[in-house]
């Protein structure tokens, strides 16, 4: 993707949104304005509705059978959830990434062009070839499986899949990357490795991130949103969310008080 001119306008602006599953509220009245080209993490205890509010952005709730979203969700001043949106081409410009990789069980090649194919984003093999090598090494991948790009991708280390399954969603040109707790497979040197690639990728691309680690939060975002039951406590840049924070609920969190 070409760099898209910086602006203070928000990526994502939500007001008022609410998910229920079935009668049961995961989120209520959340209104929050994501910035682009930067790092936003989700923290707060377990069920508080971290995932469910990353599932936000890409419209990836739809596909719960009991979920139901209402409120407003603008990306770039459009309304996602209005009729004219498509949520497949929404998902292939908010890229996903979970918490366990799970490339397909076909060549390291065939997985990252998947997305091109599909899409139809290539001329020609030699415009293919570009796409996969572009992406692999925006994911921090390709010295490691340039000579090997036909092997099974499930051979790879779990570190290599999730770069794989990153450069996978990079390759079809999302503006937006949703990380669901993507460290929570890896080693402390792949969760370094991970790490520095965020920091990279942030310059181009809006990356929110859900991660049970607040030191990882600490170390890799720009700002925090705080959850709670459901509700969204405290949003702010990370470094005073963690040395300041405004409502004894966070602090009670960040200092490991509970959750
Ligand atoms: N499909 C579903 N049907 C019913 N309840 C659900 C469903 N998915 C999530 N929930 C409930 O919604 C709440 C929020 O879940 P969510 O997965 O968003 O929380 P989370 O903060 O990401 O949790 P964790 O940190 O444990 O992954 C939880 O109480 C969960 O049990």
């Amino acid at each position: 993707m070409t760099d898209k001119p910086s602006s203070d306008r928000p990526k994502f602006t939500c007001r008022d949104v609410s998910v229920r599953y079935d009668g049961f509220s995961a989120l209520s009245g959340i209104d929050i304005d994501i910035s682009d080209r930067s790092v936003t993490a989700l923290i707060g205890p377990s069920g508080c509705g971290k995932s469910t509010l990353l599932r936000v952005f890409n419209r990836m709730n739809d596909t719960i059978a009991n979920a139901r979203v209402s409120g407003t969700v603008l990306m770039d001043d459009i309304d996602i959830y209005g009729p004219d949106i498509d949520p497949v081409l929404l998902r292939a410009r908010v890229g996903m990434v979970f918490q366990k990789p799970a490339p397909f069980p076909r060549s390291v090649y065939d997985n990252v062009a998947y997305g091109p194919r599909l899409h139809g984003l290539s001329r020609s093999r030699a415009d293919l070839d570009g796409q996969v090598e572009k992406s692999l090494r925006r994911a921090g991948l390709w010295e490691e499986v340039k000579d090997r790009l036909k092997m099974p991708a499930p051979g790879l280390s779990v570190g290599q899949q999730q770069r794989l399954v990153l450069a996978r969603a990079l390759a079809i040109d999302p503006e937006v990357i949703l990380m669901d707790e993507p460290a929570s497979s890896l080693d402390p040197i792949a969760t370094a490795r991970l790490e520095a690639l965020i920091e990279e990728l942030k310059t181009r691309y809006c990356i929110i991130i859900v991660t049970h680690s607040m030191a990882q939060a600490a170390r890799i975002s720009d700002k925090t949103a705080f959850l709670h039951n459901g509700a969204l406590i405290e949003f702010d840049q990370t470094e005073n969310m963690f040395t300041n924070p405004t409502d004894t609920r966070t602090q009670d969190y960040i200092t490991g008080r509970f959750g």
